[in-house]
């Protein structure tokens, strides 16, 4: 089968080429270990990121809000590269103040590899956890790890993958393996004459840059995401009427859509003072972050350099964008109003980027609409990153926040509310839209799943 056989070119469980390792500029919100360290409020929101962005002005403003910085926007490291269009010699005041903070650094030194490597926490992380693995005996496991990950593969488009045996068996590297797997399912590499190399390496970043620390908010969830979004794709009213542009996009905006997730909620980046929330002004600040991380490692890949997809980018941020919870009934009030009026045209490209949005949604969220063996895990790791949010708050004397008391809220309690209040909703309109099997069968996991977190004799502690 053409796509095992590819598969082995780029073996995941083996060291990663240097070109990969060899990684430019960084985005990090750092928030992840700064919580798990345990440090007080104020130095969580002195805790240094950084995104790129485009103009001078937006550098000013991130310089400023940051102080020092632990990541150097693409811009910067443009100009470093000699490709800037300023007058040659001119260096901005804000640029020469982020240089110096870098220190004397000669372009292609190997100083400014260190640096570079050193500037994502995440990354380094990764990388150095990558080119420790040892080689040896541990290889005697690949032919049954492959073999198991290919049988998986073969039923990715299963509403009851088993998204946590998945990851064991790639060591890890499911987002990886899973995401290049269905490019390749959808026809995508082909289609866009993606290069693999560049597409592993985008994927490999992409992993890298998800908090493994978070209990809920991992690279896993977000392969999870990526598998629902493909399991939507392939519902015949989307499969018979999205562009493979618009797949290529949902795709993306899946296996991205939280990057450099910190594990705490946008409440807590406002209350903290965090510069995130400054800079996005306190609207969508995880979303819109998100969006700009996924925007710059595409950039830094060059994954779609050689696409002429006009507004890629802003496409982009709408599906992301459009995973913010809190905006949840504005989107469904939009999309329940067209199947009212059952004037919702495929052909209508507006109505189109709706559903996708809808869709992407759906995939963020889908986690109640499994079968149980594999939602109470998810509910168990949603609740502990909320409780562990709780206790950070507390343990600085601020208010806790909904949900997050360990002490009052409870998983069966939690997991009734959202699914009642938020999932149900969704999915009911999802099915009015896509009235398939898969829609019925989702419909049902979700009402066992509430039957159950709502039975007192299984979860004796539910609060009354
Ligand atoms: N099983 C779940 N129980 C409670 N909340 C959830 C569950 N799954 C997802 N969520 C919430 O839904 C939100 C969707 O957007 P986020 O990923 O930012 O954060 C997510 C969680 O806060």
């Amino acid at each position: 089968m053409e796509v095992c056989s590819q598969l082995p070119v780029l073996p995941l469980d083996r060291p990663v080429p240097q070109h990969v390792l060899r990684r430019r500029g960084a985005i990090s919100l750092g928030t992840s270990s700064a919580l798990f360290g345990g440090p007080s409020p104020r130095q969580l929101c002195k805790r240094r990121g950084g995104v790129s962005y485009n103009s001078a002005d937006q550098a000013v403003l991130y310089l400023h809000l940051l102080g020092k910085c632990r990541s150097t926007p693409s811009h910067l490291r443009r100009r470093r590269r000699g490709k800037h269009t300023q007058a040659p010699g001119f260096v901005p005041s804000c640029v020469k103040i982020f240089l110096q903070w870098l220190g004397p650094v000669r372009p292609g030194a190997r100083g400014l590899k260190s640096h570079r490597r050193r500037l994502s926490f995440q990354r380094g992380l990764k990388s150095r956890h990558l080119r420790q693995r040892p080689s040896g005996p541990q290889h005697l496991l690949d032919q049954v790890y492959n073999c198991q990950v290919k049988c998986m593969l073969d039923k990715v488009d299963s509403w009851d993958f088993d998204i946590f045996m998945f990851d064991r068996a790639t060591n890890g590297n499911g987002l990886v393996t899973l995401t290049f797997h269905l490019f390749l399912q959808l026809g995508l590499t082909r289609l866009f004459r993606l290069d693999p190399i560049k597409l592993r390496s985008f994927l490999v970043m992409v992993q890298a840059d998800y908090h493994q620390r978070n209990p809920y908010h991992n690279s896993l969830h977000a392969t999870d995401v990526t598998q629902a979004m493909y399991c939507f794709l392939r519902q015949p009213k989307l499969a018979t009427t999205l562009s493979s542009c618009d797949m290529l996009l949902a795709l993306v905006a899946a296996v991205t859509h939280d990057l450099d997730h910190p594990g705490v909620n946008q409440g807590f980046l406002v209350r903290t003072g965090h510069h995130l929330a400054a800079l996005y002004k306190n609207s969508s600040v995880l979303e819109s972050h998100h969006w700009r991380c996924a925007v710059s490692l595409l950039r830094e890949s060059g994954l779609l350099d050689h696409l002429p997809i006009t507004d890629r980018s802003e496409r982009l941020g709408s599906l992301i964008l459009a995973t913010d919870i809190s905006q949840q009934n504005r989107y469904l009030a939009r999309f329940r109003e067209h199947l009212d009026r059952e004037d919702l045209s495929m052909a209508d490209p507006s109505h189109r980027h709706l559903v996708l949005q809808i869709t992407m949604k759906c995939a963020d969220i889908c986690n109640p609409c499994r079968v149980w063996r594999l939602s109470s895990q998810w509910s168990s790791r949603v609740t502990a990153e909320f409780f562990h949010q709780g206790d950070v708050e507390k343990k600085h004397g601020m208010a806790v926040s909904p949900l997050c008391d360990r002490l009052s809220d409870s998983t069966a309690h939690i997991q009734a509310g959202f699914i009642r209040h938020v999932v149900e909703p969704l999915f009911r309109e999802w099915c009015r839209f896509s009235c398939t099997s898969l829609s019925h069968r989702m419909l049902a996991h979700l009402q066992t799943n509430l039957d159950r977190w709502t039975d007192p004799s299984q979860h004796p502690e539910t609060p009354p």
